[in-house]
């Protein structure tokens, strides 16, 4: 039977609650991804991630090659063993970290060299060792190698680029080994709607489990991305789940639930609750202005997240300014559990058919009036 069975399970308008089968268990989509970059949910215990309701976690093919490498991982029983995760793991294929974070040196057919930017040593990553890597490291779901072009990148280079891609997706298949193992592939083609669209339909020539949204929020604007999500999964298969990368503002997850995306991955809600804030219904509050130092209220009037259920605004915000490890701990814990009870109400409101009305909601409160 097949290890990553993905069903349909309700229907609103493009929106859909769908039940992927894993070995590590069935999670329900459409879900938000808390990123482990390091195979770590900065600040965050496994159990408490369970407790809020995370299903599968993120982590880097990059980092995790640099420190502590992929061979150490797998000695240790690999991601879940390791990082006390048995939930499902994804993980990235390296690429986009290398672009955005490592310092490139070159990047031809065979693949990419760069400098460490731990230590400034050379590596190489090509299709083959991404591959390689991420079996090692154990993930459920793997991503193919591919490049993630700059924004903005010139017609002529995306071209270039996504073909490339392809080459490397043929190449990331080619080295795959594992059958435990789902390889998604990515559509690139930028903002380019013919480009998109040419990218997207060559990668369905492969046969995969899944197929992932490359590309975006990469700094393009809202005007300019929407459009190739609504391109990209009007041409991807229903059956198959549809990971939009890198997505993960409330309004974002929104608007992509109801184009028919199933899988959302992204920093900004721990990363901004590290630097102090909390997602609220309305957008968000920095807990660092000291309009909250005598707010009795929680972070949210409503959320059953421990945070709220335990502390005041005020507390949260001496943690902020006493620069308190708990402050950041306390609101990526909430700012997860945010998204999951957001993904939790639209789950539910595809089941009653309802996911317009829910939409409309949603937009009204966060956009409806000021903070
Ligand atoms: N293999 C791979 N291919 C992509 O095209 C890709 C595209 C992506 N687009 C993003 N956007 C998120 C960028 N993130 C925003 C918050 C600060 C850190 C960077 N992450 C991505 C990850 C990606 N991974």
């Amino acid at each position: 039977m097949d290890p990553f069975r993905f069903t349909i399970q309700a229907r609103s308008g493009r929106a859909r609650v769908g039940l992927l089968t894993t070995p590590h268990g069935r999670v329900e989509t459409p879900l938000f991804m808390p990123v482990g970059t390091q195979g770590s949910v900065k600040g965050l215990l496994p159990k408490d991630l369970k407790a809020i309701g995370s299903q599968v976690l993120l982590a880097n093919t990059y980092h995790l090659l640099l420190r502590p490498g992929p061979e150490r991982v797998q000695a240790l029983g690999g991601l879940h063993r390791f990082a006390g995760w048995d939930g499902p793991w994804l993980t990235d294929s390296g690429g986009f970290q290398v672009m955005s974070l490592g310092h490139l040196r070159r990047i031809d057919e065979e693949g990419v060299v760069f400098q460490s930017h731990l230590d400034g040593s050379l590596i190489r990553l090509t299709p083959e060792r991404s591959i390689a890597i991420q079996e090692a490291l154990g993930a459920d779901f793997i991503m193919a190698f591919d490049e993630c072009p700059p924004y903005p990148s010139s017609p002529e280079y995306l071209k270039a680029s996504l073909e490339r891609t392809l080459r490397w997706l043929e190449r990331s298949l080619k080295a795959k080994t594992r059958p435990d193992q789902a390889l998604f592939g990515i559509a690139q083609g930028g903002t380019d709607a013919g480009l998109r669209a040419l990218s997207t339909r060559e990668t369905l020539r492969f046969d995969l489990p899944g197929y992932a949204i490359g590309g975006l929020a990469v700094g393009e604007t809202k005007e300019e991305m929407f459009p190739m999500v609504a391109l990209s999964t009007e041409i991807l298969p229903e059956a198959k789940p549809r990971y939009l990368m890198g997505v993960g503002h409330p309004e974002d997850l929104v608007a992509a639930m109801g184009l028919g995306v199933d899988l959302f991955d992204s920093v900004y809600p721990t990363r901004t609750g590290r630097f102090g804030s909390a997602l609220v219904p309305e957008g968000r509050i920095n807990l660092k202005n000291a309009q909250y130092l005598e707010d009795k209220r929680p972070l949210e009037e409503g959320c059953d997240c421990y945070a709220c259920q335990t502390f005041s605004r005020a507390y949260i915000a001496h943690l902020v300014r006493a620069e308190e490890m708990l402050g950041g701990i306390l609101l990526s814990l909430h700012n997860l559990r945010f998204l999951h009870r957001l993904t939790e109400r639209a789950r539910e409101a595809i089941r009653q058919g309802s996911y317009g009305a829910f939409a409309r909601e949603f937009a009204e409160r966060r956009f409806g009036k000021e903070i």
